[in-house]
């Protein structure tokens, strides 16, 4: 599956948030490079998710700047980032359970081609948005549960539907929070192929949280490592699994 454009680099730069007297995020910096594929790591609480919530638009920083394809997108909303080509995926997995799994994709292929979220019961087809569904859940392995409702297929399944998801809308940068959060450790080769897909070799930019630190350090290019709202390192995988500082603080007692 490709994208149309070329995927976009992203700055996050002195990146402060706030809320109610408490620094949730302090002085974040992340450079991520056109198509490389990070990991972002860090005990519970170090403020990963806060992250994504602001790359994502749906918390406004309150100091720094974030830069999506040379765009300073730091104000624009959510919808905004989505149509310039940043999808993401939750912590939780998110879908509508009684529509089938072919529904669901097809419904976020067909808003972003910028229809709306009217389901026709039976519809045509061969139209684009149901073309891309079809290829997207072909990609992850889902094809023989196109007629399934989402809610009924297990979780692993659930996660691929996600990444389908942003396979088949026009996503040049995609957020993972915990992809393999609640996986079973028989349904993790498959997903981290599937991440893999959605990565394409460098046509997507790809940004994952993620406590499987073991698969983790296998699938990125560079990891960044976040403590108590900042970050504390950032650099390749061997450096990182080798830092002194990496290693009190957070790999030593991982979960
Ligand atoms: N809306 C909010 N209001 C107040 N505090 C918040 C809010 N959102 C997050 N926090 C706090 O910010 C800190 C960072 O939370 P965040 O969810 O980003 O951490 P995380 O690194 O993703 O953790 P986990 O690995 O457990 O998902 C936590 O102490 C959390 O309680």
């Amino acid at each position: 599956m490709s994208t149309t454009s070329q995927p976009p680099s992203l700055q996050v730069e002195g990146v402060g948030l706030r809320i109610g007297g408490a620094t949730i995020l302090d002085g974040v910096d992340l450079d991520v490079a056109p198509g490389a594929m990070i990991g972002v790591i860090g005990p519970n609480g170090a403020g990963k998710t806060t992250l994504f919530n602001v790359i994502s638009g749906i918390m406004r920083p309150t100091a720094g700047s974030v830069t999506l394809g040379g765009t300073d997108i730091t104000s624009m909303s959510v919808p905004a980032r989505a149509r310039a080509g940043l999808g993401r995926t939750f912590q939780t997995s998110s879908y509508f359970p009684r529509l089938s799994v072919r529904e669901n994709v097809r419904i976020a292929a067909q808003v972003q081609l910028g229809g709306n979220y009217t389901l026709l019961r039976f519809p045509r087809r061969g139209d684009e948005a149901t073309r891309r569904a079809e290829e997207a859940l072909e990609a992850v392995g889902l094809s023989h549960r196109l007629d399934t409702p989402a809610g009924d297929i297990s979780h692993g399944d659930k996660r691929k539907l996600e990444i389908a998801t942003l396979m088949a809308i026009d996503t040049g940068i995609a957020l993972l929070d915990e992809p393999m959060a609640g996986v079973g450790s028989g349904d993790v080769d498959g997903l981290v192929a599937r991440i893999r897909e959605l990565h394409g070799g460098g046509r997507r930019t790809v940004l994952m949280v993620e406590h499987h630190i073991d698969v983790l350090l296998g699938l990125v290019d560079m990891v960044a490592v976040m403590h108590g709202g900042s970050i504390l390192a950032y650099d390749t995988p061997e450096q990182i699994m080798s830092n002194p500082v990496v290693q009190s603080a957070y790999l030593g007692n991982a979960a």
